[in-house]
């Protein structure tokens, strides 16, 4: 129950804080995602779970987001049950292995402009990308194989379910004078360096919330 809980917290609240982020130093996404939100939702409901399915851009948005910041950047370790050889190299049987999803994320050879937060990369094409390891693992933000996250269904509901009604119900701006920065801060879970700070006003146009 205790890893429930620590595995699913964390990464869930980093994913909404670099989406986030991401949004705010891109403004054209947050008005695309309003868009979105205004034609699935509309101004005179709140977002609920039966409009998850069809946010199709707040859906690239966050695996745009997990591509570029993958709260779980080294998975969880491996322990080879035999010497293998990957690459050339040997594995003896018992290492210690840690997959570099955060490097695979950013695969010039995979993703163009690696570094970029474009969401419609994941719009578009072979690369509407599922979390379970299509597409040759080369987006891999839940693990793979056996041990892969068991709170997939859970965590992408939440993921947009928080976004959407964000979105949906506020404005976000920084404070006066603040600047925004996308610097990393490494550890187990991949978090910002320094937390986001960011206002919220009440979107005249959700009539609802404003009763
Ligand atoms: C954005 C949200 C989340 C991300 C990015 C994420 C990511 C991950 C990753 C990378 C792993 C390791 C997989 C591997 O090494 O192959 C993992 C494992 C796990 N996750 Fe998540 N997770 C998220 C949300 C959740 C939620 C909501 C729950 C539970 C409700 C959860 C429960 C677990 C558990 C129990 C494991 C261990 C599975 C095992 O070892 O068999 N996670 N997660």
């Amino acid at each position: 129950m205790q890893d429930i809980v620590i595995a699913g917290t964390d990464t869930t609240s980093t994913t909404v804080e670099w989406t986030l982020a991401e949004m705010m130093n891109k403004p054209e996404t947050i008005r695309k995602a309003q868009e979105e939100l205004q034609s699935v939702v509309g101004k005179e409901e709140m977002v609920d779970e039966t409009h998850l399915p069809k946010l199709h851009y707040l859906e690239a948005l966050v695996k745009e987001s997990l591509r570029l910041h993958p709260p779980g950047p080294l998975l969880v370790p491996r322990y080879p049950t035999a010497t293998s050889s990957i690459g050339g190299f040997i594995i003896p049987k018992g290492t210690k292995v840690f997959i570099n999803a955060w490097a695979i994320h950013r695969n010039p050879l995979v993703w163009e402009n690696p570094s970029e937060f474009i969401p419609e990369r994941f719009l578009t094409g072979t690369n509407r990308w599922d979390y379970y390891g299509s597409n040759n693992f080369n987006f891999i933000p839940f693990g793979f194989g056996r041990r892969i996250c068991v709170g997939i269904p859970l965590a992408e509901k939440m993921n947009k379910y928080i976004l959407a009604t964000m979105l949906h119900s506020f404005e976000w701006r920084l404070p006066d004078n603040s600047k925004l920065d996308l610097v990393e801060k490494f550890g187990i879970v991949l978090k910002k360096e320094k937390p986001l700070v960011a206002i919220a006003t009440a979107r005249p146009s959700c009539a609802k919330l404003n009763k």
